[in-house]
């Protein structure tokens, strides 16, 4: 028996690498899924335009459909760009033979604004390809274009996405609101006769190949044998992600973050470890005079583009302590669990995006004196200098702080201090890239 579940999209080759099969195969392996692929057609195609189309002869299309399906299976496929009327006509013949679940991303124009699929293979796409769809994922331009409707909120999507389901016998149609006005994006499913909602809020962030990856991830996922309401609720969860997520590169639409799925529990396991390690450390070093009266926080930060809350900050539950002659950590190492180093740390990581690790600790002059005389550069903020309007915001001091000293002087701080104020003791703040180099600094501080 096959143990990995397969998923094979039938779609375009986007040399950007942000939509079409790079985004579904990047979304099925975010899944544990093995990809399979039918190119369609091969697109010349970046952030901005797409210059170039020339299609796949569809025999060959369908051809690289049946070796698949006979040799290796096939547990969900999907459709993308399928570009003209006899592609369309071969994918439908050659899936017909095969009776695995058919997601169909009804795509019509890029993002960008370019055609991708023939005017005239509307028709072909209606007649031939939505017959055989266990779910058509439609977008407001594309539904409206299915319905002859005009879709403006919820209320028309819902009518569209049964409207679509009972014209062309698909088995379930969601008509996605990315396109829709208001703060959510907010998809209707109509299956079985009901309605369900999936909602999320709009994000500010990358958009290209949205689509893609989110029928991928719904393929993926009933390959995997979830429900289509559950895989549903998988994709959206993961397409918010990846929109929010998105790196920043080109000079049009950016595209979709599929590895953040997979990437950021990595990256936390990974975390979770080194910063326990290094906290056991500490408390083996058993630096009894550099625990402030507060305690003392070791944090650790989730990479670029991932660090944007407390919540993307490991750090020491009830913080690091003195007991008697021993240091302590009270609690074990969370994400969220620091509050003021793990706005210290996103506010460093803005200018330093690489050092994702700091620990606070008790200020002395000894000790500014000896980071000095190592060779540390050192900087520092007076909180006696905070503009009002920033003392009056919850939680803005310590960013204030920090950018404060880091445009101090013109050189990446490894220490940052203050002096406290009426009721704030003073500190000395350590930076790194990990904690190992943390504490690197800081026994040379001992
Ligand atoms: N800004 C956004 N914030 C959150 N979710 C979004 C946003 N834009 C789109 N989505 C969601 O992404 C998914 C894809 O929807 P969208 O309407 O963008 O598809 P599409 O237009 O077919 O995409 P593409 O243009 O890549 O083909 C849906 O779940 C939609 O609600
Ligand atoms: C090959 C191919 N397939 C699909 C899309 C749609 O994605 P988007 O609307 O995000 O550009 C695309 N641009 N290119």
């Amino acid at each position: 028996m096959r143990l990995v579940r397969t998923a094979l999209t039938i779609a375009g080759s986007d040399s950007g690498g942000g939509a079409g099969i790079e985004a579904d195969l990047k979304t099925f392996t975010a899944f544990g899924v093995h990809g399979l692929v039918a190119i369609t057609s091969v697109t010349a195609q970046n952030t901005q335009t797409v210059t170039a189309i020339h299609d796949i002869p569809p025999e060959v299309v369908s051809e690289q459909i049946r070796v698949v399906a006979e040799d290796i299976g096939v547990d969900a496929a999907k459709t993308g760009m399928l570009s003209n009327a006899e592609i369309i006509k071969a994918v439908a013949k050659t899936v017909k033979n095969y009776d695995f679940p058919l997601v169909v991303d009804p795509v019509m124009i890029a993002k960008s604004g370019a055609p991708l699929l023939r005017e005239d293979a509307v028709d072909a796409l209606i007649k031939y390809i939505l017959p055989l769809a266990t779910l058509v994922t439609p977008n407001r331009f594309e539904a409206e274009k299915l319905t002859g409707m005009e879709i403006r909120n919820v209320n028309d999507a819902k009518l569209a996405a049964k409207k679509i389901a009972e014209e062309t016998g698909a088995k379930a149609v969601i008509v996605k609101g990315g396109h829709l006005e208001g703060k959510e994006a907010i998809d209707v499913l109509y299956h079985n006769g009901a309605y369900k909602l999936y909602r999320a809020p709009k994000v500010d962030g990358c958009t290209h190949g949205t689509g893609c990856s989110f029928s991928a991830a719904i393929t993926a996922n009933l390959a995997k044998g979830l429900s289509l309401e559950d895989a549903v609720s998988v994709a959206k969860e993961f397409i918010t992600l990846g929109i929010s997520t998105g790196h920043k590169i080109g000079h049009g639409h950016c595209p979709v973050n599929q590895s953040a799925w997979i990437e950021i529990p990595a990256e936390k396991w990974r975390i979770y470890e080194e910063l326990t390690r290094a906290v056991r450390e500490f408390e083996r070093i058993n630096p009894i005079k550099l625990i402030p009266e507060v305690g003392t926080n070791f944090v650790y930060a989730l990479p670029f583009p991932y660090a944007r809350t407390k919540e993307d900050v490991a750090g020491v539950k009830g913080r690091i302590v003195r007991v008697g002659n021993e240091v302590r950590a009270v609690g074990s190492v969370e994400f969220g669990a620091s509050d003021h180093l793990a706005r210290a740390i996103l506010t460093f990581m803005r200018f330093y995006p690489k050092y994702r690790s700091a620990i606070n600790v008790r200020y002395s002059e000894e000790i500014v004196e000896l980071a000095k005389e190592q060779g540390f550069t050192v900087s520092f903020y007076d909180r006696r200098e905070e503009p009002i309007e920033v003392k009056e915001k919850e939680g803005a001091t310590i960013p204030w702080g920090i950018e404060v000293a880091v445009k101090r002087i013109n050189k990446r701080p490894d220490v940052i201090y203050h002096l406290g104020d009426i009721g704030k003791e003073p500190m000395i703040l350590i930076f790194g890239r990990n904690p190992r180099e943390v504490l690197d600094k800081l026994r040379l501080l001992i």
